[in-house]
């Protein structure tokens, strides 16, 4: 399933916060943007889930055009995990993933056996499945993600939009969480910090600098000392790990 974004341009108040950026991720690609803070990642996530409605410009996803779709039929497709994802009402653990099986029908149906078996599923792949009757409000942010993940997951979805998936998370769970992703096996776009987990876990990279894609690539073609220089403003040098023969970053700004 191909997403393609082409030419979307986004304003918010004044300002030009996305400008004809142009991206695809082909088939089951794991396809990272990385950019400073403020550059538009989120703002570009958000117009092709539909929370924000760009200016100009297409999104497709499949044959799909997603900008003229449905909020329904987006989540029939597609699963979301966003950057602020707290709540003004609490629900349980389990109600908080059941809700991503609400797309799938026209009320919740929380007798439904197939639902609740796919909710403990997703519970267990992301490690919650003892927390399930606690209150959402109570997790910590490393917990909340987790469950916002399996939300994500119990839609059974055909693409994933991840924005800063690993926030609040520690080590482990940062790389458990994007292991799920990656052996999911399905086309992933996803927002990422840190340089050295998109270069471990990305098919492909976009570098989003100003709203615009200042470079693109495989995560070695991308992320060199000239652009991370450039676009984050930081001197740092590329190095092959000599443990894990993956690329490594050391940082030498001070
Ligand atoms: N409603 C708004 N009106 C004007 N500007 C806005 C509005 N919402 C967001 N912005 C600005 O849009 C820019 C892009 O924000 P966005 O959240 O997309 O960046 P980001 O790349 O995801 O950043 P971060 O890495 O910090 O999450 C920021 O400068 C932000 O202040």
């Amino acid at each position: 399933m191909n997403l393609d974004v082409k030419r979307l341009s986004v304003s918010l108040g004044r300002a030009d916060i996305v400008r004809d950026l142009s991206l695809k991720v082909h088939g089951k690609q794991f396809v990272g943007l990385i950019g400073p803070n403020g550059c538009g990642k989120s703002t570009l996530l958000k117009s092709i889930y539909k929370v924000i409605k760009p200016n100009t410009g297409e999104v497709t996803l499949a044959d799909t055009d997603l900008i003229k779709s449905s909020p329904k039929k987006i989540a029939q497709m597609m699963g979301v995990v966003g950057q602020f994802n707290d709540l003004s009402f609490d629900f349980a653990v389990r109600e908080m993933v059941l809700m991503g099986r609400t797309p799938h029908k026209r009320m919740l149906d929380a007798d439904n056996a197939g639902d609740l078996a796919l909710v403990d599923q997703a519970l267990r792949q992301v490690g919650m499945e003892r927390y399930a009757d606690r209150s959402y409000l109570s997790l910590s942010g490393g917990e909340k993600q987790r469950v916002i993940l399996a939300r994500a997951l119990a839609q059974e979805p055909k693409f994933l939009v991840l924005d800063e998936p690993t926030n609040h998370l520690d080590i482990k769970y940062q790389l458990q969480i994007l292991n799920i992703v990656k052996r999911l096996d399905i086309g992933v776009l996803a927002a990422l910090h840190d340089l050295s987990l998109a270069a471990k876990y990305c098919d492909y990279l976009y570098v989003v600098k100003q709203g615009r894609i200042a470079a693109e690539g495989p995560p070695q073609e991308v992320i060199t000392r000239r652009i991370i220089a450039d676009v984050f403003e930081v001197e740092c040098e590329t190095y092959t790990n000599p443990v894990t023969g993956e690329l490594g970053i050391a940082y030498l700004t001070s």
